[in-house]
C-alpha cells in the first residue's frame, strides 16, 4: 500500500466526531477500498478539554484551526467548523494555498465564496470537495458531477432542509400550529444557532445555489435565489392544502429558462401522491431532470452525525483514490454568469385570505385578480359565524409578478383582513 493520506480535522462537533469515528471504526475497509491508509494527524476545536466520547489523544492538537492548513503532516484539511466567513474561510484559503486538498460540509462558505475558492483550488492543483454540504448523506454532488455528467440538466428541485420538513410534516400529522412545533424543534436541537437560517430558507437556498452551479455550468449565485421562509405557513394552510390533495414543502427549484436562471426556495404545494409530497420528518429529497436520463429521485438523511460524516468520508476516499474533479464539475474559469430570471415560470397559485363579510367583497377580489391578469380556477368561502369570511382561491397558471401585484392591490381594497397567504402549486 502507498503512503497514507493524512487528515487535519477542524471542528469536532456533530460532523467532526462522526468523521473521527468512521476513520477509527473502518480503518481496514477504507484502506482496502482506496488502496491507501487514511489517518488523522491533527485536530482542532474550541475546547481542548471537552469530553467528545472518542479517543483523540493520538492526534496532534492545534488551538488555532487555521494552523492545520500549513502543517507538513496534513494532506487533506477537513473543515467542519461552519460559517461563511471567519476561521472556516481563513482555514480553507490557507490550506489550498499550501497545496492541501480540502473537504468541507460548509454550504454557507461555498454559497458565498465558492467561485473564488474553486479557482484557488484549481490554481493550486488541489481538490475542493463538499458532498456533505448539500442534503447531508445523499450523494447528490457526485450524482450531478459524475453519474449525470452527460446530461443537459433541465431542472433540479428538492427538499433540502430537514428542520423545515420536520416542522411542516409534524404540523400536518399532529394538527399543531407553527409556533408550537417550532418550539418542539428547538428543544430537540434541530434548529441552527440562528433559526432563521433554517426557517427563513437561507440554509436550503445555500444548497440550491451550489446545485445550480453544477447543473447549469454557472457561477454560484446565492444572492439571486428568491427566498421565502416557512414561518408564515399556518395550520389552516396545511389543512386546506391537504383537503385538495397537496402537502406543503419548503421546495427549492432551479432551472434555466429563456428569461435567465430561475432559483427559488419557498413553501409550495406539491401533490401528496408525489415522492416529494410523501417526504416525512427530517428527510431530504433531491429530484434531478436530465435530457437523456429523465427524472432521478434521491432520498435520504439530510443531516446528523452518521449521514453527514458518510458524505465527508466519500470525498476523502475519492482524494485517496487520486480522483480529482473540478469543484463545480467544470473548470472554474468556464463557469458563466447567468442573468437571474426576471419573472419566474408560471404556476397555479393557492391564495388564502380573510374577507370582510359584506356585499361586493368577493367581487372586489375577483376584479383585482382579473385586472392583474390572474384567472380563477377554484374559489371557496368557508362556513363562518363572525363578520370575517375565510376564502380560498386556486388560480390558473400565473406569474409570481402578477400574483405579487394582486397582493399589493388587496392591501388597499378595503375588504381583505390581515395578510393573505400566497403559495405556488408546483408542477412536479
Ligand atoms: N450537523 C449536521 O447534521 C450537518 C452539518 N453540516 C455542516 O457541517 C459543519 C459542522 O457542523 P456541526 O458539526 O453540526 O457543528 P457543531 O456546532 O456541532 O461543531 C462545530 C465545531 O467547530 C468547533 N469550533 C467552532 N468555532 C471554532 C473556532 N473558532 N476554532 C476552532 N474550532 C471551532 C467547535 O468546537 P467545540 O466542540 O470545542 O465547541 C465544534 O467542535 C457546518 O458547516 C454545518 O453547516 C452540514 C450538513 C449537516
Ligand atoms: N439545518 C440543516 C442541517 C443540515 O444541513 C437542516 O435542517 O437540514
Amino acid at each position: 500500500m502507498s503512503t497514507p493520506l493524512r487528515l487535519g480535522i477542524a471542528g469536532l462537533g456533530t460532523v467532526g466526531i462522526g468523521v473521527v469515528k468512521i476513520v477509527q471504526m473502518h480503518s481496514e475497509m477504507l484502506g482496502r477500498r482506496t488502496g491507501r491508509d487514511i489517518s488523522i494527524s491533527a485536530v482542532s476545536a474550541s475546547s481542548r478539554t471537552k469530553d467528545r466520547g472518542v479517543d483523540i489523544s493520538g492526534y496532534a492538537w492545534e488551538d488555532n484551526p487555521v494552523a492545520l492548513g500549513s502543517r507538513e503532516d496534513v494532506d487533506v484539511v477537513v473543515e467542519l467548523i461552519g460559517g461563511e466567513n471567519g476561521v472556516a474561510k481563513a482555514l480553507v484559503e490557507t490550506a489550498l494555498a499550501h497545496g492541501k486538498h480540502v473537504v468541507t460540509a460548509n454550504k454557507a462558505l461555498l454559497a458565498h465564496h465558492g467561485n473564488a475558492l474553486a479557482q484557488l483550488a484549481e490554481d493550486n492543483g488541489r481538490s475542493l470537495r463538499y458532498e456533505a454540504a448539500v442534503a447531508g448523506g445523499i450523494p447528490v454532488i457526485k450524482s450531478l458531477v459524475e453519474g449525470l455528467a452527460a446530461n443537459q440538466i433541465t431542472r433540479v428541485m428538492g427538499v433540502m432542509n430537514g428542520t423545515c420538513n420536520y416542522i411542516l410534516t409534524r404540523m400536518e400529522n399532529a394538527g399543531l400550529p407553527y409556533d408550537e412545533v417550532f418550539e418542539e424543534a428547538r428543544k430537540l436541537g434541530f434548529l441552527e444557532a440562528d433559526p432563521n437560517l433554517d426557517v427563513g430558507g437561507i440554509d436550503a437556498g445555500h444548497k440550491l445555489s451550489l446545485l445550480s452551479a453544477i447543473a447549469f455550468g454557472t457561477k454560484v449565485d446565492f444572492e439571486s435565489v428568491v427566498l421565502q421562509g416557512i414561518n408564515a405557513v399556518s395550520i389552516d394552510d396545511i389543512k386546506l392544502a391537504r383537503d385538495m390533495g397537496y402537502s406543503i414543502k419548503l421546495l427549492g427549484v432551479a432551472q434555466m429558462t429563456g428569461r435567465g436562471l430561475e432559483q427559488r426556495m419557498s413553501p409550495c404545494l406539491v401533490p401528496e401522491t408525489h415522492p416529494l409530497g410523501q417526504l416525512q420528518g427530517g428527510t431530504n429529497m433531491v429530484v434531478i431532470e436530465g435530457d437523456s436520463v429523465g427524472q432521478i429521485v434521491l432520498r435520504g438523511a439530510g443531516a446528523g452525525e452518521g449521514p453527514t460524516a458518510s458524505a465527508v468520508m466519500a470525498d476523502v476516499m475519492d482524494i485517496a483514490r487520486g480522483l480529482q474533479l473540478p469543484t463545480f464539475g467544470q473548470p472554474a474559469e468556464t463557469l458563466v454568469d447567468a442573468p437571474p430570471a426576471v419573472v419566474s415560470t408560471g404556476a397555479p397559485w393557492y391564495l388564502r385570505m380573510v374577507l370582510l363579510d359584506k356585499p361586493g367583497a368577493l367581487a372586489k377580489i375577483a376584479t383585482i385578480l382579473g385586472d392583474c391578469g390572474v384567472s380563477i380556477d377554484r374559489l371557496r368561502q368557508y362556513h363562518h359565524d363572525e363578520p370575517h369570511a375565510p376564502v380560498l382561491i386556486v388560480t390558473h397558471k400565473a406569474s409570481s409578478d402578477d400574483i405579487t401585484h394582486a397582493l399589493e392591490m388587496f392591501e388597499d381594497c378595503g375588504v381583505v383582513v390581515g395578510d393573505p397567504m400566497a403559495l405556488r402549486i408546483e408542477t412536479v
